[in-house]
């Protein structure tokens, strides 16, 4: 008897500003699912990041987004919903606990893919004073982890934000062929693009 194929939650992860939200955002419209990103949770009912690292410091930071991803994951049981996490939520053993319920997509990339978007925007609390020199710290000692708990690898290097969507769900449905974590969405009768 061939196994039962589960529709498993999608979870983007990676470093800051390598488009886990946006491209989370676009797959998610791609497969006709919903789309939770954690960090607008978290803002949603707690205000904004930089208050809450502000005011009440990292570590209570890290709780809040812990409880949001908690809930994101539950949530999406038993559904292709796409969570795109925050950079730094892989490092609650709690939440990588969690993970193991989804697919986890590691977006991969390097320093000069986000050299614009971080010098651009510096909402980001961990960015503050050398953004660029923060960023390649927080990711050599983040990389690993993001290594260990990926079900795939997608190099972001290159490619607009719609072409990395289609990318990733290519894999995806590549990797559902050979597992057992369906995706199941209205798209899943697509004839997969050559
Ligand atoms: N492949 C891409 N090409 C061009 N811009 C991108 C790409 N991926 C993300 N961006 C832009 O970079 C910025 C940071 O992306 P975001 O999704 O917020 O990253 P993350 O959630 O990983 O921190 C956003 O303005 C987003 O639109
Ligand atoms: O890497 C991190 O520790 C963080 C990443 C941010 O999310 P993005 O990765 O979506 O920018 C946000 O959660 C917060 O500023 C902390
Ligand atoms: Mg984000």
């Amino acid at each position: 008897m061939p196994a039962t194929k589960t529709a498993r939650p999608i979870a983007l992860i990676g470093p800051m500003a390598v488009g886990k939200s946006a491209i989370g955002h676009q797959l998610s419209h791609q497969l006709g699912a919903p789309f939770v990103d954690t960090d607008v949770e978290v803002v949603a009912n707690h205000g904004s990041i930089a208050e809450i690292f502000a005011s009440r410091g990292e570590r209570a930071f890290r709780e809040l987004e812990a409880r949001a991803v908690a809930r994101a994951i539950e949530d999406a049981r038993g559904s292709n919903t796409v969570i795109s996490l925050g950079g730094g939520a892989v490092l609650d053993s709690g939440t990588q606990q969690l993970l193991g319920q989804c697919t986890v997509v590691y977006l991969e990339c390097d320093a000069d893919t986000v050299a614009e978007r971080i010098a651009r925007n510096s909402g980001r609390p961990l960015l503050a004073g050398d953004a660029m020199d923060r960023w390649k710290t927080l990711f050599a000692t983040r990389r690993p982890v993001y290594e260990r708990l990926a079900d795939l690898v997608i190099d972001v290097r290159s490619g607009s934000v719609p072409d990395l969507a289609h990318r990733i769900e290519n894999a995806l449905r590549g990797y559902a062929a050979a597992g057992t974590a369906a995706v199941t969405t209205p798209a899943a009768t697509k004839e997969v693009e050559k």
